[in-house]
């Protein structure tokens, strides 16, 4: 299960190299990170950061080495930012000369780079960013100005404190005319001192959620006063602006310019399956060791895994796990395909591409932001604990339902693709991911033929009951839709019933990825059943929990709604034997997992009583303060007797 988790032995075996790697090293040490202040946790961050880079160069690792390096490092860094975001960027919107001269510089790290997209006033609304980048064709220059106080950039990661460049959208004026918001290269800092350069002012945006979490990130504000840059630091593969102030639109479509988005996106649903594994991992480990009620004959009590209720909450967390993470490989596969389409020009996928990562991003964060809270209440008081390692994962993992674009926004992307889907299903074909469209009259008329709680270990089964709902959701809101007369209007009136739509096609996408990784050959005794076992958890888990969308379309009847819930019942005892190897399978070492409770030995009591002892609170028996604030008080004579 280790090598089905981790994608092959090989990738299994780099991982677990770099995890030890990290996990050794005494500089990656990270359990005191809740208790450090803001300049001593983001200098530690960047002491983290550097001795990264030292063993990257150092060890001469790979890309994909240093990848898993920088995972197991697990502090969010200027370092993401750079690799993930304006490396991409660059990559993705540089023309071949502006790649040639920018790339090596940062991939040495001789420059580091973020992405400085959302505003003050604008983040969703990509195309309502105030900063201009006006051409100015007697200096051959762009001038980058912020011309209001919304137009500050405001959250770029690694801005406030670390970065030397930023990759600046700003909307783009030639000759007086505006041409939509572009890509800019700006050097914001001097690269002898780090200071900031003439026109800039830049900074941190102070202190976010949580202790340690995402505060070893200096999100940032940026404000620009007319600063100069040569012409040739727009990013001009999709347009162009000449020497002669000439703008020129490439036969390259415009959506281009938001492609890093589409590949964040992309990362960020893998990343999720590595969250919710992470929460998941303590919170079974952790019910398998403790113990409330039911001793027979003073015996010991029952373990709380062993109860339906918690088994019926930790299991569909621990079958997400495994669907996103299969969903992501899938992903990732969809993504490498357009991008090698995209080098050829051709770009017919691409809208495809922008709706999947859109809507997986959205659904995969959501789940596993609620998952990860959900395990902390699975462990009681103790996860509460920041030494339970799930506040922190919390509190880090969160905004990932806002960054690269906040998930009902992006829902509501996923849901023009599927009303244009379905309003073109009488001349176009759908294909891909939309292609159960094209048997909407077979979808629309068929009802679900479960009889028995049997019957829904079916992948063919389930795969129509949730073809059928996607489909009769979307054909309802386009019915709906065509009342309008103006299809904004008519879009914006059932905006919420259009998320649901969404909701249940991404979801088809989930489990439809799960089953067909079933039918590959997947070695191992036993391995590809527990798969198995997991898919129709799952599956029928969501089944289960959206009900009402499967009865109110009309496919299913409440008697199959019932069985299908009866079989969730015995798949939950069908997973409870090998609950803790498919965790064990995440392989992820006790320093990744930074949790007391889901320690790989289980020796959780007395190690969370020993970690008590260590809160700085208990250094001394009297408490700084107690003698200047509590003593006077229970020293004080009071006059009133009712006092
Ligand atoms: C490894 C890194 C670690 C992660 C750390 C996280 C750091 C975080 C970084 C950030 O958050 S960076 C900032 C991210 N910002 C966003 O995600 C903003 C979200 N907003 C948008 O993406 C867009 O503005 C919008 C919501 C898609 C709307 O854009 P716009 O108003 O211009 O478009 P529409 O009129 O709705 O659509 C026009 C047309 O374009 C298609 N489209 C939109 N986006 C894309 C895309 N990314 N790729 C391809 N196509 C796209 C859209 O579907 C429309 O198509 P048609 O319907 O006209 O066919
Ligand atoms: C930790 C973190 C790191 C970030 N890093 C970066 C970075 O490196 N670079 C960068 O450029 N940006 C970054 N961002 C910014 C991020 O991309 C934006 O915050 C995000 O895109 C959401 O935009 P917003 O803040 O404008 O939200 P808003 O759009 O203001 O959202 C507020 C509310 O309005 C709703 N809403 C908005 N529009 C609509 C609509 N059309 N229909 C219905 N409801 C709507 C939303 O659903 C939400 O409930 C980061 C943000 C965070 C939190």
């Amino acid at each position: 299960m280790k090598v089905a988790w981790a994608g092959s032995r090989e990738t299994l075996e780099l991982s677990d190299r770099m995890a030890k790697l990290v996990a050794n090293d005494p500089v990656f040490e990270k359990f005191t990170r809740p208790m450090l202040g803001r300049k001593e946790l983001f200098k530690n961050t960047l002491r983290k950061a550097a001795h990264g880079w030292k063993l990257i160069v150092d060890l001469r690792l790979t890309e994909e080495e240093a990848k898993w390096l920088r995972l197991y490092i697990d502090e969010p860094a200027y370092t993401d930012l750079h690799w993930g975001m304006f490396i991409p960027a660059i990559e993705g919107q540089g023309t071949e000369e502006q790649k040639k001269k920018w790339l090596p510089l940062a991939q040495k790290m001789k420059i580091i780079g973020c992405y400085a997209q959302t505003e003050l006033g604008h983040g969703s609304n990509v195309q309502g960013l105030e900063t201009t980048a006006t051409f100015d064709p007697q200096a051959d220059e762009f001038v980058i100005h912020s011309p209001t106080l919304t137009s500050s950039k405001w959250w770029p990661g690694g801005l406030g404190k670390a970065s030397t460049h930023a990759l600046v959208y700003a909307r783009l004026i030639v000759g007086g005319e505006f041409h939509g918001v572009h890509g800019f290269i700006v050097q914001l800092r001097s690269l002898e001192d780090h200071s900031p350069l003439p026109g800039i002012t830049v900074g941190d945006i102070g202190l976010k959620f949580g202790n340690g979490a995402y505060n070893t990130m200096d999100n940032g504000v940026l404000r620009f006063d007319h600063v100069r840059i040569p012409r040739n630091q727009m990013l001009m593969r999709v347009s162009q602006v000449t020497k002669e102030g000439k703008y020129m639109q490439s036969d390259v479509p415009r959506q281009l310019i938001y492609g890093t988005m589409v590949y964040v996106r992309q990362t960020i649903v893998v990343d999720a399956s590595k969250a919710l594994s992470r929460a998941v991992c303590i919170a079974t480990r952790y019910s398998a060791v403790r113990r409330q009620f039911g001793s027979r004959n003073g015996g010991p009590e029952t373990q709380v895994i062993d109860y339906k209720t918690q088994q019926s909450r930790l299991f569909p967390l621990l079958a997400s796990a495994y669907a996103f993470r299969f969903v992501g490989e899938w992903l990732k596969w969809l993504y490498m395909d357009v991008k090698q389409r995209l080098e050829a020009n051709d770009f017919s996928t691409l809208p495809e591409a922008h709706a999947c990562t859109a809507g997986l991003k959205s659904l995969t964060t959501t789940a596993t932001a609620d998952g990860i809270e959900e395990c902390r209440k699975l462990c009681g008081g103790h996860g509460y604990l920041v030494s339970s390692g799930l506040p922190e994962l919390f509190a880090v993992y969160i905004p990932a339902c806002t960054y690269e674009g906040d998930n009902v926004v992006l829902l509501l992307q996923v849901a023009r693709f599927i009303v244009k889907t379905v309003s073109e299903l009488g001349y176009k074909q759908p294909v891909g991911t939309t292609a159960y469209m094209g048997r909407v009259a077979t979808l629309m008329q068929n009802n679900c033929a479960v009889r028995t709680a049997e019957d829904w270990l079916n992948p063919g089964a389930i795969v129509e009951a949730f073809e059928a709902r996607a489909a009769r959701m979307a054909v309802a809101c386009g019915r709906q839709l065509a009342k309008f007369e103006n299809p904004e209007e008519g879009f914006a009136e059932l905006a919420s019933d259009l998320v649901e739509a969404s909701v249940a096609h991404c979801q088809l996408i989930v489990v439809s990825k799960f089953i067909e990784k079933l039918q590959q050959d997947i070695p191992g005794k036993g391995v590809k059943q527990s798969l198995e076992i997991l898919c129709y958890v799952y599956a029928l888990f969501l089944l289960h929990k959206h009900q009402g969308d499967f009865l109110a379309v009309g496919y299913l009847t409440p008697k199959q709604a019932l069985l299908a819930n009866d079989q969730l019942r015995t798949l939950y005892s069908k997973v409870r034997p090998n609950a803790i190897a498919l965790v064990d399978s995440f392989n992820y070492t006790d320093h990744y997992l930074g949790s007391i409770l889901g320690r790989y030995d289980g020796n959780v009591y007395p190690k969370l009583y020993e970690a008590a002892w260590e809160d700085p609170l208990n250094d001394s028996d009297v408490a700084d303060g107690f003698h200047q604030y509590v003593q006077p008080i229970l020293k004080q004579k009071l006059h009133s007797a009712k006092l």
